[in-house]
């Protein structure tokens, strides 16, 4: 493999709307942004990555707009000269040097991989050590707010052979309320379909004792995060306490939390993301933690676009254990994106890539068209 330096990095958010309004326990989305990361090599190859959060800074302490500060002001000039073709001393050196921003080292390592794939006509996942799977199975959340639609939805789902798995978002309003929408889809839907229910954080303990035991009766199979990820005694509690498993979300970022709690019993199921643990090399260091702790596994979405759920969707693909599947559903819920092949999904899963890098390419036209400083690159172009 010849040398190659980075020379630049860019990195461009681009706000685009979503299919309907997504009704969370802490905000309702209507739009999305993405902040899409290009990454340009001494080769003349340019590799690409996405960080995205939800909400702006509703679910985590980090937004698009400072994970561009973080890249533009600290990121990009510190890596700018290395060899892009090492990612582990990519990542150590950002590692050393920048602390927490996690979603910005995600992207960069993202766009690093994706280079370095094109360079060596491999896809992500063989970078990776191999993928143990070619499809993952993708799960559908109902958030629109409104019970009766979220049936439809689902029902029309299962029947174009989309998605036969269903997350609730819930923990916003009344609990009991909350409950009632819950055991009215469940029961629409039947025994066969499995129902989560993510709330985000949303309960004290005692509202979650009370509710997860009404949500077991109901016949929920999986409960996400149900109180604030720092108190991570009360989520023990929960998870010894329930039969129905408790996945931690907010709580797990990296391996550190993997290792704390796995040790302390505090969760069943680890949902993963990316973006959370810094990287795909943090992924699959926190999924190995999980693993070797007999924890399940869920590949978990920030709801990003097509080059974030693409990413993700290498590493969860070489991931040995995947017991709960993925929510890698984030392209769909986007009324459009900026690549030029959207993933395809078909008989429930997600197709992985086989192309070289991530294996999909950003539409430039379109990036252009919805990225948030268009008028200023039109004014500078003219
Ligand atoms: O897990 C979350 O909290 C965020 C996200 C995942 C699916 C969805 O609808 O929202
Ligand atoms: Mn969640």
């Amino acid at each position: 493999m010849k040398p190659a330096t980075i020379v630049s990095m860019e990195a461009v958010l681009v706000d685009l709307p979503t299919i309907r309004a997504h009704q969370l326990a802490m905000t309702t989305m209507h739009r999305q942004t993405l902040v899409i990361v290009k990454l340009r090599c001494s080769d003349g190859i340019t590799g690409i990555g996405e960080a995205t959060s939800i909400g702006g800074l509703a679910y985590g302490d980090q937004s698009p707009e400072s994970t561009k500060l973080a890249i533009d002001a600290y990121l990009a000039p510190l890596l700018i000269g290395q060899d892009a073709g090492n990612v582990n001393a990519a990542m150590a050196l950002a590692g050393k040097q920048v602390q927490g921003q996690s979603y910005a080292k995600s992207a960069i390592e993202t766009a690093l991989f994706d280079a370095l794939g094109q360079r060596l006509d491999q896809p992500v996942h063989a970078l990776l050590g191999g993928a143990v799977r070619t499809s993952l199975p993708v799960l559908w959340t109902l958030a629109s707010g409104d019970s009766g639609r979220d049936i439809e939805e689902a029902l029309s789902l299962i029947e174009q052979r989309r998605h036969r798995v269903f997350k609730l978002k819930i923990g916003r309003g009344d609990p009991d309320a909350n409950v009632a929408h819950v055991a009215r889809i469940k029961q629409a839907l039947g025994a066969d379909v499995l129902i989560t229910v993510d709330v985000n954080q949303a309960w004290d303990e005692a509202t979650a004792t009370r509710a997860i035991a009404a949500l077991e009766d109901a016949g929920v199979g999986l409960v996400e995060q149900p109180v604030p990820r720092r108190h991570r005694q009360a989520l023990r509690r929960l998870a010894q306490r329930f039969d129905v498993p408790i996945m931690a979300d907010e709580s797990l970022n990296g391996p550190e939390d993997a290792l704390e709690l796995a040790a302390e019993g505090a969760a069943d199921v680890f949902a993963l993301k990316i973006s959370k643990a810094g990287g795909l090399l943090a992924t699959l260091r926190t999924a190995a933690v999980g693993e070797a702790a007999g924890v399940g596994l869920y590949g978990g979405t920030m709801l990003e676009g097509s080059v974030g759920s693409i990413a993700a969707a290498h590493a969860f693909a070489a991931c040995p254990q995947l017991r709960w599947g993925t929510e890698l559903f984030g392209p769909l819920l986007l009324k459009d994106d900026v690549v030029l092949q959207r993933p395809v999904y078909r008989d429930f899963e997600l197709q992985v890539p086989q192309g070289p890098g991530l294996g999909l390419r950003l539409d430039e036209d379109k990036l252009a068209h919805y990225r948030r400083d268009r008028e200023r690159v039109q004014v500078a172009v003219a």
